[in-house]
Protein backbone atom coordinates (compact mmCIF):
# COMPACT_ATOMS: atom_id res chain seq x y z
CA UNK A 1 0.00 0.00 0.00
CA UNK A 2 1.34 3.35 -0.97
CA UNK A 3 1.70 6.32 1.31
CA UNK A 4 -0.30 9.04 0.01
CA UNK A 5 0.80 11.77 2.49
CA UNK A 6 1.19 14.90 0.57
CA UNK A 7 2.92 17.77 2.15
CA UNK A 8 0.88 20.14 4.09
CA UNK A 9 -1.22 17.09 5.11
CA UNK A 10 -1.74 17.79 8.16
CA UNK A 11 -5.09 16.58 8.73
CA UNK A 12 -6.27 14.47 11.69
CA UNK A 13 -6.10 10.76 10.57
CA UNK A 14 -8.43 9.83 14.18
CA UNK A 15 -11.19 12.38 13.14
CA UNK A 16 -10.87 11.24 9.43
CA UNK A 17 -11.63 7.52 11.07
CA UNK A 18 -14.22 8.76 13.20
CA UNK A 19 -16.44 9.42 10.58
CA UNK A 20 -15.17 7.05 7.97
CA UNK A 21 -17.79 4.20 6.63
CA UNK A 22 -16.47 1.07 7.42
CA UNK A 23 -17.06 -3.08 6.94
CA UNK A 24 -16.55 -5.48 10.23
CA UNK A 25 -15.48 -8.79 9.13
CA UNK A 26 -13.99 -9.95 12.39
CA UNK A 27 -15.59 -9.38 15.82
CA UNK A 28 -16.93 -11.97 17.78
CA UNK A 29 -21.00 -11.62 19.56
CA UNK A 30 -20.46 -12.21 23.40
CA UNK A 31 -16.39 -10.57 23.23
CA UNK A 32 -18.55 -7.51 22.29
CA UNK A 33 -20.77 -7.14 25.32
CA UNK A 34 -20.15 -3.61 26.38
CA UNK A 35 -18.98 -2.93 30.24
CA UNK A 36 -22.36 -1.68 30.66
CA UNK A 37 -24.13 -4.92 29.31
CA UNK A 38 -21.89 -7.38 31.17
CA UNK A 39 -22.49 -5.55 34.53
CA UNK A 40 -26.50 -5.54 34.01
CA UNK A 41 -25.80 -9.38 33.06
CA UNK A 42 -23.69 -10.00 36.13
CA UNK A 43 -26.10 -7.90 38.46
CA UNK A 44 -28.92 -10.35 37.06
CA UNK A 45 -26.95 -13.26 37.82
CA UNK A 46 -25.23 -12.81 41.01
CA UNK A 47 -24.16 -16.10 40.84
CA UNK A 48 -21.59 -15.69 38.39
CA UNK A 49 -17.88 -14.88 38.77
CA UNK A 50 -18.15 -11.35 36.82
CA UNK A 51 -17.33 -8.05 38.16
CA UNK A 52 -21.10 -5.83 37.88
CA UNK A 53 -18.98 -2.48 38.95
CA UNK A 54 -17.81 -1.61 35.57
CA UNK A 55 -14.35 -0.70 37.14
CA UNK A 56 -13.94 -3.61 38.64
CA UNK A 57 -14.03 -5.09 34.77
CA UNK A 58 -11.08 -3.82 33.59
CA UNK A 59 -8.87 -5.66 36.19
CA UNK A 60 -11.10 -8.59 35.33
CA UNK A 61 -10.47 -7.83 31.39
CA UNK A 62 -6.42 -7.94 31.88
CA UNK A 63 -5.01 -11.34 30.44
CA UNK A 64 -2.07 -13.28 31.09
CA UNK A 65 -1.94 -15.52 28.00
CA UNK A 66 -4.54 -16.91 25.55
CA UNK A 67 -5.86 -19.54 28.00
CA UNK A 68 -6.77 -17.53 30.76
CA UNK A 69 -8.46 -15.03 27.96
CA UNK A 70 -10.95 -18.30 26.86
CA UNK A 71 -11.61 -18.89 30.72
CA UNK A 72 -12.43 -15.12 31.13
CA UNK A 73 -14.89 -15.04 27.64
CA UNK A 74 -16.26 -18.54 29.08
CA UNK A 75 -17.44 -16.49 32.40
CA UNK A 76 -19.13 -14.16 30.43
CA UNK A 77 -20.73 -16.95 28.22
CA UNK A 78 -22.28 -18.10 31.35
CA UNK A 79 -23.86 -14.47 32.00
CA UNK A 80 -26.10 -15.10 28.74
CA UNK A 81 -29.19 -17.42 29.84
CA UNK A 82 -32.19 -16.22 28.01
CA UNK A 83 -33.29 -15.51 24.50
CA UNK A 84 -33.83 -11.93 26.05
CA UNK A 85 -30.15 -11.34 26.73
CA UNK A 86 -29.63 -12.74 23.27
CA UNK A 87 -31.48 -10.45 21.96
CA UNK A 88 -30.20 -7.40 23.68
CA UNK A 89 -26.68 -8.16 23.34
CA UNK A 90 -26.85 -8.36 19.83
CA UNK A 91 -28.85 -5.40 19.93
CA UNK A 92 -26.35 -3.10 21.73
CA UNK A 93 -23.74 -4.57 19.54
CA UNK A 94 -25.20 -3.44 16.55
CA UNK A 95 -25.67 0.09 18.36
CA UNK A 96 -22.40 0.29 19.31
CA UNK A 97 -21.12 -0.16 15.31
CA UNK A 98 -23.63 2.03 14.03
CA UNK A 99 -21.80 4.30 16.47
CA UNK A 100 -18.34 3.91 14.94
CA UNK A 101 -20.12 3.91 11.36
CA UNK A 102 -20.10 0.60 10.53
CA UNK A 103 -22.12 0.02 7.47
CA UNK A 104 -21.62 -3.68 7.47
CA UNK A 105 -20.58 -6.25 9.79
CA UNK A 106 -19.99 -9.86 9.87
CA UNK A 107 -20.35 -11.04 13.71
CA UNK A 108 -19.01 -14.57 14.86
CA UNK A 109 -21.89 -15.81 17.00
CA UNK A 110 -20.81 -19.38 18.87
CA UNK A 111 -24.27 -21.03 19.38
CA UNK A 112 -23.52 -24.62 20.73
CA UNK A 113 -22.53 -22.12 23.30
CA UNK A 114 -25.86 -21.30 23.90
CA UNK A 115 -27.71 -24.51 23.05
CA UNK A 116 -25.42 -26.25 25.07
CA UNK A 117 -26.34 -24.04 28.35
CA UNK A 118 -29.91 -24.77 27.62
CA UNK A 119 -31.27 -21.97 25.20
CA UNK A 120 -33.64 -24.01 22.65
CA UNK A 121 -32.17 -23.15 19.37
CA UNK A 122 -35.15 -21.68 17.34
CA UNK A 123 -35.94 -19.54 20.57
CA UNK A 124 -32.08 -18.37 19.81
CA UNK A 125 -32.20 -18.13 16.13
CA UNK A 126 -35.13 -16.05 16.75
CA UNK A 127 -33.78 -13.57 19.12
CA UNK A 128 -30.65 -12.98 16.62
CA UNK A 129 -33.12 -12.55 14.13
CA UNK A 130 -35.17 -10.06 15.66
CA UNK A 131 -32.55 -7.75 16.67
CA UNK A 132 -30.54 -7.91 13.18
CA UNK A 133 -33.64 -6.76 11.80
CA UNK A 134 -34.35 -3.99 14.37
CA UNK A 135 -30.57 -3.31 14.09
CA UNK A 136 -31.01 -2.66 10.36
CA UNK A 137 -34.22 -0.74 10.42
CA UNK A 138 -32.80 1.91 13.21
CA UNK A 139 -29.60 2.01 12.95
CA UNK A 140 -29.16 1.40 9.30
CA UNK A 141 -25.90 -0.98 9.95
CA UNK A 142 -26.23 -4.59 8.11
CA UNK A 143 -25.60 -7.88 10.25
CA UNK A 144 -24.28 -10.79 9.02
CA UNK A 145 -23.72 -14.32 11.04
CA UNK A 146 -20.47 -16.48 11.12
CA UNK A 147 -21.71 -19.18 13.04
CA UNK A 148 -18.11 -20.80 14.70
CA UNK A 149 -17.10 -24.19 15.90
CA UNK A 150 -15.43 -23.80 19.81
CA UNK A 151 -12.91 -26.30 18.59
CA UNK A 152 -11.36 -27.43 22.06
CA UNK A 153 -15.07 -28.55 22.58
CA UNK A 154 -14.60 -31.30 20.07
CA UNK A 155 -16.66 -32.65 17.28
CA UNK A 156 -19.84 -32.97 19.37
CA UNK A 157 -19.42 -29.30 19.31
CA UNK A 158 -18.46 -29.13 15.65
CA UNK A 159 -21.27 -31.54 14.77
CA UNK A 160 -24.17 -29.32 16.46
CA UNK A 161 -22.64 -26.14 15.02
CA UNK A 162 -22.64 -27.56 11.71
CA UNK A 163 -26.51 -28.55 12.40
CA UNK A 164 -27.66 -25.25 13.50
CA UNK A 165 -26.02 -23.56 10.10
CA UNK A 166 -27.54 -25.93 7.52
CA UNK A 167 -31.03 -27.16 9.19
CA UNK A 168 -32.94 -25.52 6.66
CA UNK A 169 -35.73 -25.30 9.71
CA UNK A 170 -32.78 -23.47 11.86
CA UNK A 171 -30.30 -22.05 9.30
CA UNK A 172 -31.15 -18.41 9.65
CA UNK A 173 -31.38 -15.80 6.75
CA UNK A 174 -28.10 -13.65 8.12
CA UNK A 175 -26.07 -16.67 7.88
CA UNK A 176 -23.41 -16.20 5.25
CA UNK A 177 -20.63 -18.08 6.62
CA UNK A 178 -18.81 -21.03 9.04
CA UNK A 179 -16.13 -20.90 11.01
CA UNK A 180 -13.39 -21.88 13.90
CA UNK A 181 -12.59 -20.89 16.97
CA UNK A 182 -10.75 -20.88 20.49
CA UNK A 183 -7.35 -22.11 21.36
CA UNK A 184 -5.38 -23.41 18.55
CA UNK A 185 -2.36 -25.42 20.16
CA UNK A 186 -4.08 -29.33 20.87
CA UNK A 187 -7.05 -28.25 18.30
CA UNK A 188 -5.25 -29.56 15.46
CA UNK A 189 -7.79 -27.76 11.95
CA UNK A 190 -7.87 -31.30 9.92
CA UNK A 191 -10.11 -33.17 12.12
CA UNK A 192 -12.98 -30.29 11.27
CA UNK A 193 -12.59 -31.14 7.50
CA UNK A 194 -15.97 -33.34 7.71
CA UNK A 195 -18.03 -30.65 8.82
CA UNK A 196 -16.07 -27.91 6.79
CA UNK A 197 -17.23 -29.86 3.43
CA UNK A 198 -20.77 -29.83 4.67
CA UNK A 199 -20.62 -26.33 5.71
CA UNK A 200 -19.78 -25.52 2.21
CA UNK A 201 -22.13 -28.09 0.97
CA UNK A 202 -24.85 -25.85 1.70
CA UNK A 203 -23.65 -22.60 0.50
CA UNK A 204 -21.90 -21.01 3.54
CA UNK A 205 -18.20 -19.11 3.40
CA UNK A 206 -15.25 -20.47 5.43
CA UNK A 207 -13.65 -18.27 7.52
CA UNK A 208 -11.71 -20.29 10.43
CA UNK A 209 -9.21 -18.47 12.75
CA UNK A 210 -5.55 -20.32 12.24
CA UNK A 211 -2.35 -18.94 12.99
CA UNK A 212 -3.04 -16.68 15.67
CA UNK A 213 -1.59 -19.09 18.67
CA UNK A 214 0.03 -21.20 16.60
CA UNK A 215 2.45 -21.95 13.34
CA UNK A 216 1.99 -20.87 9.85
CA UNK A 217 1.09 -25.09 8.87
CA UNK A 218 -2.08 -23.95 11.16
CA UNK A 219 -2.76 -21.32 8.26
CA UNK A 220 -2.31 -24.14 5.77
CA UNK A 221 -4.39 -26.65 7.46
CA UNK A 222 -7.29 -24.21 7.09
CA UNK A 223 -6.67 -23.29 3.64
CA UNK A 224 -6.39 -26.87 2.66
CA UNK A 225 -8.36 -28.72 4.50
CA UNK A 226 -10.95 -26.35 5.66
CA UNK A 227 -11.40 -24.46 2.24
CA UNK A 228 -10.67 -20.96 3.74
CA UNK A 229 -11.94 -17.99 2.38
CA UNK A 230 -10.60 -15.71 5.01
CA UNK A 231 -8.31 -16.57 8.00
CA UNK A 232 -9.16 -15.17 11.13
CA UNK A 233 -5.73 -13.40 12.68
CA UNK A 234 -3.34 -15.60 10.32
CA UNK A 235 -0.87 -13.46 12.18
CA UNK A 236 2.12 -16.71 12.22
CA UNK A 237 1.47 -16.35 8.35
CA UNK A 238 4.50 -13.63 7.96
CA UNK A 239 7.11 -16.63 9.31
CA UNK A 240 5.77 -18.49 5.95
CA UNK A 241 6.81 -15.85 2.65
CA UNK A 242 5.62 -19.20 0.60
CA UNK A 243 2.01 -18.25 2.04
CA UNK A 244 2.24 -14.70 1.62
CA UNK A 245 2.55 -15.15 -1.79
CA UNK A 246 -0.37 -18.30 -1.80
CA UNK A 247 -2.51 -15.87 0.08
CA UNK A 248 -1.68 -12.27 -1.81
CA UNK A 249 -2.07 -14.27 -5.22
CA UNK A 250 -5.63 -15.90 -4.46
CA UNK A 251 -6.70 -12.31 -2.71
CA UNK A 252 -7.35 -14.52 0.64
CA UNK A 253 -7.86 -11.97 2.88
CA UNK A 254 -6.19 -11.62 6.46
CA UNK A 255 -8.45 -10.33 9.27
CA UNK A 256 -5.71 -8.76 11.22
CA UNK A 257 -6.98 -7.80 15.17
CA UNK A 258 -3.86 -5.56 16.22
CA UNK A 259 -4.89 -4.71 19.77
CA UNK A 260 -6.42 -8.47 20.60
CA UNK A 261 -3.11 -9.85 19.49
CA UNK A 262 -1.23 -8.12 22.71
CA UNK A 263 -4.25 -8.69 24.91
CA UNK A 264 -4.19 -11.91 24.92
CA UNK A 265 -0.25 -11.98 24.29
CA UNK A 266 -0.24 -13.94 20.78
CA UNK A 267 2.48 -10.72 20.08
CA UNK A 268 4.82 -9.33 22.01
CA UNK A 269 4.57 -5.75 21.37
CA UNK A 270 2.66 -3.38 18.77
CA UNK A 271 5.50 -2.75 17.29
CA UNK A 272 6.39 -6.07 16.56
CA UNK A 273 3.15 -7.13 14.45
CA UNK A 274 3.18 -7.98 11.31
CA UNK A 275 0.81 -5.91 9.42
CA UNK A 276 3.47 -4.11 7.73
CA UNK A 277 5.33 -7.48 6.73
CA UNK A 278 1.53 -9.11 4.94
CA UNK A 279 0.54 -5.74 3.60
CA UNK A 280 4.33 -5.55 2.01
CA UNK A 281 3.53 -8.79 0.57
CA UNK A 282 0.32 -8.13 -1.07
CA UNK A 283 -1.94 -9.52 1.08
CA UNK A 284 -5.23 -7.99 1.09
CA UNK A 285 -5.03 -6.74 4.99
CA UNK A 286 -8.00 -6.30 6.80
CA UNK A 287 -8.73 -4.41 9.66
CA UNK A 288 -11.14 -5.77 12.62
CA UNK A 289 -11.58 -5.93 16.61
CA UNK A 290 -11.97 -9.06 17.88
CA UNK A 291 -13.47 -8.73 21.22
CA UNK A 292 -13.31 -4.81 21.51
CA UNK A 293 -14.42 -4.13 25.19
CA UNK A 294 -12.66 -7.36 26.57
CA UNK A 295 -9.50 -5.61 24.70
CA UNK A 296 -10.12 -1.88 25.82
CA UNK A 297 -10.28 -1.57 21.96
CA UNK A 298 -12.93 -0.39 19.41
CA UNK A 299 -13.12 -0.94 15.99
CA UNK A 300 -11.94 3.55 15.30
CA UNK A 301 -8.70 2.18 17.59
CA UNK A 302 -7.90 -0.65 15.35
CA UNK A 303 -7.60 1.60 12.03
CA UNK A 304 -5.28 4.03 14.05
CA UNK A 305 -3.40 1.52 14.88
CA UNK A 306 -3.19 0.07 11.84
CA UNK A 307 -2.48 3.88 10.01
CA UNK A 308 0.32 4.21 12.83
CA UNK A 309 2.02 0.95 11.82
CA UNK A 310 1.65 1.13 8.26
CA UNK A 311 2.23 4.87 8.21
CA UNK A 312 -0.82 5.59 6.23
CA UNK A 313 -2.66 9.14 5.87
CA UNK A 314 -6.26 8.89 5.17
CA UNK A 315 -6.15 7.76 1.74
CA UNK A 316 -4.33 5.18 2.78
CA UNK A 317 -6.88 4.41 5.54
CA UNK A 318 -9.78 4.53 3.30
CA UNK A 319 -8.00 1.89 1.44
CA UNK A 320 -7.88 -0.55 4.31
CA UNK A 321 -11.58 -0.04 4.48
CA UNK A 322 -12.26 -0.67 1.10
CA UNK A 323 -9.79 -4.11 1.68
CA UNK A 324 -12.91 -4.80 4.37
CA UNK A 325 -15.64 -4.00 1.85
CA UNK A 326 -14.10 -6.17 -0.50
CA UNK A 327 -13.11 -9.32 1.28
CA UNK A 328 -16.45 -8.74 2.77
CA UNK A 329 -19.70 -11.54 1.63
CA UNK A 330 -21.67 -8.84 0.88
CA UNK A 331 -23.24 -8.88 -2.62
CA UNK A 332 -21.34 -6.59 -5.28
CA UNK A 333 -23.93 -4.10 -5.19
CA UNK A 334 -23.74 -3.70 -1.39
CA UNK A 335 -19.91 -3.59 -1.83
CA UNK A 336 -20.03 -0.98 -4.84
CA UNK A 337 -22.49 1.28 -2.43
CA UNK A 338 -20.22 1.03 0.90
CA UNK A 339 -16.88 1.85 -1.47
CA UNK A 340 -18.58 4.51 -3.29
CA UNK A 341 -19.43 5.79 0.26
CA UNK A 342 -15.93 5.70 1.27
CA UNK A 343 -14.61 7.49 -1.35
CA UNK A 344 -17.22 10.55 -1.31
CA UNK A 345 -16.77 10.85 2.30
CA UNK A 346 -12.71 10.63 1.71
CA UNK A 347 -12.94 13.44 -1.37
CA UNK A 348 -15.07 15.52 1.07
CA UNK A 349 -12.59 15.31 3.74
CA UNK A 350 -9.50 16.29 1.72
CA UNK A 351 -11.45 18.80 -0.51
CA UNK A 352 -9.47 22.25 -0.22
O1 LIG B 1 -19.10 -23.05 25.27
C1 LIG B 1 -18.50 -23.99 25.74
O2 LIG B 1 -19.05 -24.78 26.53
C2 LIG B 1 -17.08 -24.23 25.41
C3 LIG B 1 -16.46 -25.38 25.84
C4 LIG B 1 -15.11 -25.55 25.53
C5 LIG B 1 -14.40 -24.59 24.82
C6 LIG B 1 -15.06 -23.45 24.40
C7 LIG B 1 -14.30 -22.42 23.67
O3 LIG B 1 -13.15 -22.60 23.38
C8 LIG B 1 -15.00 -21.17 23.32
C9 LIG B 1 -14.04 -20.18 22.73
C10 LIG B 1 -14.74 -19.10 21.94
O4 LIG B 1 -13.91 -17.98 21.96
C11 LIG B 1 -14.32 -17.18 20.91
N1 LIG B 1 -13.25 -16.24 20.62
C12 LIG B 1 -13.33 -14.94 20.89
N2 LIG B 1 -12.21 -14.33 20.54
C13 LIG B 1 -11.39 -15.26 20.01
C14 LIG B 1 -10.10 -15.20 19.47
O5 LIG B 1 -9.41 -14.16 19.39
N3 LIG B 1 -9.57 -16.36 19.03
C15 LIG B 1 -10.25 -17.52 19.09
N4 LIG B 1 -11.50 -17.61 19.59
C16 LIG B 1 -12.05 -16.48 20.06
C17 LIG B 1 -14.66 -18.10 19.78
O6 LIG B 1 -15.79 -17.64 19.12
C18 LIG B 1 -14.90 -19.44 20.47
O7 LIG B 1 -16.13 -19.95 20.18
C19 LIG B 1 -16.41 -23.27 24.68
ZN1 LIG C 1 -11.59 -13.93 16.81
Amino acid sequence: MTDHRTEPALRDVHAFIAGLPKAELHVHHVGSASPRIVSELAARHPDSKVPSDPEALADYFTFTDFAHFIDVYLSVVDLIRTPEDVRLLTYEVARELARQQVRYAELTITPFSSTRRGIDARAFMDAIEDARKAAEAEFGTVLRWCFDIPGEAGLEAAEETVRLATDDRLRPEGLVSFGLGGPEIGVPRPQFKPYFDRAVAAGLHSVPHAGETTGPQTVWDALVDLHAERIGHGTSSAQDPRLLAHLAERRIALEVCPTSNIATRAVRTLDEHPIKTFVDAGVLVTVNSDDPPMFGTDLNNEYAVAARLLGLDERGVADLAKNAVEASFLDLGGKARISAEIDAYTKAWLAP
